[in-house]
């Protein structure tokens, strides 16, 4: 089916003796908004590299785009931002426009040339995540949420349809991390972005999303944001094994 972007059937993955995931299937499709919430060591990263091809489940399917995501080479296709993209020092020797446009590289390979529009790509990237008026600064300059966005604008810039978030707030404060995710929400709903988030922020994102994916091991429930929310304390009871209680927090606002 065209319209499903990441496939897993019956996924299982073991390091060693222990079983990282247990018979796991899920389905994105074009334009959904996911978040994959878990506690920690539940296998959420090996979830995502299993999606990104970097390992091979030893029994099940995981397919990208309709193909093996071993076999997957349409690399531009997908933008992925890890959980320590914000990891540069302040003195790291690269601009902000320089970052973004090595994102370009995934298009025109190492050693070709850049296109003539490329200044106009980066800037409409970095439009779209609100840091243009950042384009010359040090990328080390920053801080760790302004990066996160720079990273997104890399991705951006090779027009992904899928994004894949590996817990891209870690270190951010509690306001800039809303806005942040506010700007995911709006990539999602005016470019079509299909983006699966991993993330520990369950209360933030839960409105934003369009499904949620509970993974401890196995999938404990997966399906739309709405469902989600109705059937929480059950969900949540199941999946961490104890009641968890749910906390509000207001709501920030401002840009990075
Ligand atoms: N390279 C590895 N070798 C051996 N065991 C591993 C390896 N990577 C992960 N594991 C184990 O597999 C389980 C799942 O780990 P994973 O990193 O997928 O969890 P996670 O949900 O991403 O955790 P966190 O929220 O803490 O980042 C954990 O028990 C972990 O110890």
């Amino acid at each position: 089916m065209p319209d499903i972007l990441i496939e897993l059937e019956d996924v299982s993955y073991r390091y060693g003796d222990e079983t990282a995931l247990d018979h796991v299937s899920l389905q994105v499709r074009k334009g959904e908004f996911w978040a994959v919430i878990g506690p920690n060591g539940s296998g959420k990263s090996t979830l995502i590299k299993l999606i990104l091809g970097l390992i091979s489940p030893r029994t099940g399917s995981v397919r990208l785009f309709g193909e093996p995501a071993a076999m997957f080479r349409d690399k531009e296709r997908i933008g992925y931002v890890s959980q320590k993209s914000n990891a540069f020092n302040s003195a790291f020797p690269a601009t902000v426009s320089e970052v973004v446009r090595s994102g370009l590289v995934k298009k025109t390979g190492m050693f070709r040339r850049y296109p003539a529009d490329a200044d106009e790509q980066v800037l409409k990237a970095l439009q779209a995540v609100g840091m243009e008026a950042y384009a010359g600064r040090g990328i080390g300059q920053l801080s760790g949420g302004q990066q996160q966005r720079v990273f997104i604008a890399r991705a951006l810039i090779s027009h992904p349809e899928l994004m894949i978030l590996d817990e891209p707030t870690v270190g951010i404060d509690r306001k800039h991390m809303e806005s942040f995710y506010d700007m995911l929400g709006r990539l999602n709903r005016e470019q079509g972005i299909a983006i699966l988030l991993v993330t520990h922020d369950v209360d933030t994102v839960s409105e934003l999303v369009t499904h949620v994916a509970c993974v401890n091991r196995s999938i404990h429930f997966h399906g739309p944001s709405e469902e989600f929310s109705r059937r929480e304390a059950s969900i949540r009871n199941d999946w961490y094994g104890h009641p968890v209680r749910r906390v509000h927090h207001g709501k920030g606002g401002a840009g990075e």
